[in-house]
């Protein structure tokens, strides 16, 4: 499977970051043997996918209704139209910030399915979680509970530990390795051999100087960055390091 490195701006990006969203794809369209990606705020999605040759564009939610009284808010339909090809899902801050749950994670998964966008499904422990020994536990809950109804042609995974978000900390290798072989294993219960269709990614820090060896570990098939991946000088040496370990 390709490494996939995908980019979540969160709520950062003006119009006059366009330009960096370009070098970005320039820099992508040099390493063809990975799948570059970028998740940005709604208002951008148009404007950042047009005349891409790389990097696909993504949005970072989407409601799990068809359309109706939700005001504020965007439908799949409507990320898709934008130009939104894949839509993160549950991701740790909406899980803090908007109460989402992993029963609303799944519905919003089966909008995005039902539109032909690829649900990158966030799951991810607590530091307390983490240090009372219930990582494993609350991962698989959060996971099994967060799936689609159906079996998804296309669907990805991202393993984020919440106190390794932005903080500069990882996990210890083997604590990453352990989660994504938990992962692969309860997606290869649900789904048999269609799991080896889904990349595992790992989020949480990465940057230019760890991600190889994260990248290098079983099941880890690419990574889900937050500030490294606001601009492309941060950005490329995380490519470069997919493309070497693809
Ligand atoms: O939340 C993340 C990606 O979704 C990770 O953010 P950082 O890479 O900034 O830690």
């Amino acid at each position: 499977m390709k490494k996939h490195i995908i980019g979540n701006w969160k709520m950062n990006g003006m119009q006059s970051h366009l330009t960096e969203i370009q070098k970005i794809d320039e820099i992508a369209a040099l390493f063809d043997n990975i799948m570059t990606g970028l998740c940005v705020p709604a208002t951008l999605i148009y404007s950042a996918h047009k005349d891409k040759k790389a990097v696909i564009i993504g949005a970072q939610d989407c409601h799990q209704s068809k359309e109706g009284a939700h005001t504020g808010c965007l439908s799949a339909a409507m990320v898709k139209e934008a130009g939104a090809k894949m839509v993160i899902l549950g991701h740790s801050e909406r899980r803090q910030d908007q109460g989402e749950n992993s029963r609303l994670v799944s519905q919003k998964a089966d909008a995005a399915i039902d539109n032909n966008i690829t649900p990158i499904i966030c799951v991810g422990e607590s530091l307390a979680q983490r240090e009372s020994g219930q990582a494993e536990k609350i991962v698989s809950e959060q996971l099994l509970a967060s799936l689609p109804s159906n079996k998804p042609q296309k669907m990805i995974i991202a393993y984020e530990p919440i106190w390794a978000i932005g903080t500069g900390k990882i996990p210890q290798m083997e604590e990453v390795r352990e989660i994504h072989e938990v992962i692969f294993r309860l997606l290869t219960q649900k789904y048999g051999d269609a799991a080896n269709d889904y990349p595992i990614l790992y989020g949480g820090s990465m940057n230019g100087e760890n991600a190889s060896e994260l990248l290098k570990l079983a099941h880890v098939d690419g990574g889900l960055v937050g500030g490294a991946s606001l601009t492309a000088d941060k950005f490329a040496p995380i490519l470069k390091a997919a493309s070497q370990n693809s």
